[in-house]
């Protein structure tokens, strides 16, 4: 098993833009203060859930196909069904957005069964400063590819974190996929 497995040019350029400007249709939620996160040093950050945009049924399409060729190509898990939301965050420089070190297996009926955690850059890696995401796998920390569209996948218990943004801003998507506990 490939710890974390890169697939260049995931969406385009314009998908991405066109998942952002989604995203931005309704006010974006503060990370600090939704879904029983309530630690602004932990992570700072806005977001949205496409579940609850209309039209975006072409993302979640891609994102199946992009989930079956990774885990077809890499992992190999047992995976039964995408049990939340993609959601899309923006970090932005004003308040030095960021999300410390974590991994995505956690307590609760939905976060205890993640198995595999997806993350597409949504924005051009030139256009902010900081904001990189960073994996540990082992003893080695690997910087997710900055290139817009490119995505990056890894089991969820995989510790990560995105470093503050200290210009510009950054978009990204992340999808969940579930299955019964590793074991
Ligand atoms: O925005 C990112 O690059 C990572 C997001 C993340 O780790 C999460 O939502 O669990
Ligand atoms: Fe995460």
């Amino acid at each position: 098993m490939l710890s974390v497995y890169t697939l260049p040019e995931a969406f385009s350029p314009a998908e991405c833009d066109a998942i952002i400007l989604l995203a931005r249709e309704e006010k974006l939620a503060d990370a600090g203060l939704v879904r029983n996160r309530s630690d602004h040093n932990l992570r700072r950050a806005d977001l949205a859930w496409l579940d609850e945009r209309a039209g975006g049924g072409w993302i979640m399409e891609r994102i199946m196909k992009l989930v079956a060729e990774a885990n077809r190509e890499c992992f190999d898990f047992a995976l039964t069904e995408f049990g939340e939301s993609p959601q899309v965050a923006r970090y932005g420089a004003e308040r030095e957005g960021h999300f410390t070190w974590h991994s995505d297996i956690g307590e609760g009926a939905l976060a205890s069964r993640r198995k595999l955690t997806m993350v597409v850059q949504l924005s051009d890696g030139n256009d902010y400063e900081g904001g990189m995401l960073e994996l540990q796998p082992d003893a080695n920390i690997r910087q997710a590819d900055r290139a817009k569209g490119s995505a990056v996948l890894f089991p969820s218990f995989v510790l990560h974190r995105v470093t503050p943004v200290t210009a510009g801003e950054r978009y990204s998507l992340s999808t969940w996929v579930h299955g019964q506990a590793f074991r």
